[in-house]
């Protein structure tokens, strides 16, 4: 935790979910306001933009917030098979994931192309979810802090507002693995990425929400959202239900 960051849990449902799925994310928004966890976090699931608008429509007045998980860097156009940042945001949605390590991989998207997503992700008026990670060839090289230097400073815009930007570190070898790094570890990565988004960016970077992801679970939770620096987490496979992604959420209790 950052004094001062309020912490969001934000689930990624990747490539999962039918309209078969939407119960799980009525229950989240039910679970989540019967808590009252609201009063210490923000709660956010991007789901498949197949379901964004139907997604909207089961949160609508709930205090779960709605993503989608890629934008295109266009605003419209010849582009067969995207979806721009201002049709995500007509269809319901508040943020965008850029960058995660799956869509580096699966499509090439590199530094520059995820930081103009950034760009019309906030054009659009979503926040953007900068995904950033080392590979497990880059940590036994001993190489993590360079390659989240590397990512950090080209995938984030120069004119970066904590407002509408939130950092998700990711591993790419402990996502879906059920492997976490220590927290040692994930504090050392989260202090390096803070002191190098405060050289950069001044107070924002200073304010700016650093999330962790791969592999939280409910089991796992309270050690790593306790780590110093991490504003939060980037959940996957354990956000699909409602359950799980609540009783992540339940580790600001005891926080
Ligand atoms: O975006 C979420 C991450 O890729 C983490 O996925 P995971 O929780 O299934 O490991």
């Amino acid at each position: 935790m950052t004094p001062g960051i309020r912490p969001m849990v934000a689930g990624n449902w990747k490539m999962n979910g039918t309209g078969g799925q939407l119960p799980e994310l009525r229950a989240i928004a039910v679970g989540f306001a019967a808590s009252g966890l609201d009063r210490k976090l923000d709660a956010v699931i991007c789901v498949p933009a197949t379901l964004i608008s139907r997604a909207a429509d089961v949160l609508v007045s709930s205090k779960v917030g709605l993503g989608g998980q890629d934008c295109s860097v266009k605003e419209s156009g010849a582009h067969t098979g995207d979806i721009s940042a201002v049709m995500l945001k007509e269809a319901g949605a508040d943020y965008v994931i850029v960058g995660h390590s799956e869509r580096r991989t699966d499509h090439h998207e590199t530094d520059a192309v995820v930081s103009a997503k950034a760009e019309a992700a906030w054009k659009a008026g979503l926040t953007a979810i900068v995904c950033v990670g080392e590979t497990a060839a880059e940590r036994q090289a001993g190489q993590t802090l360079d390659v989240v230097a590397r990512q950090l400073l080209g995938s984030l815009p120069d004119d970066m507002k904590s407002e509408t930007t939130i950092v998700a570190y990711e591993p790419v070898w402990a996502i879906g693995t059920g492997q976490t790094p220590t927290a040692g570890d994930v504090e050392k990565a989260h202090a390096f990425m803070r002191r190098e988004l405060i050289a950069r960016f001044g107070g924002e970077g200073a304010k700016l929400r650093l999330l962790y992801g791969g592999s939280v679970k409910p089991l796992n939770a309270v050690e790593l959202l306790g780590v110093t620096n991490v504003d939060g987490a980037l959940v996957g496979g354990a956000s699909l239900k409602a359950t799980d992604f609540l009783a992540i959420c339940e580790a600001y209790k005891s926080l």
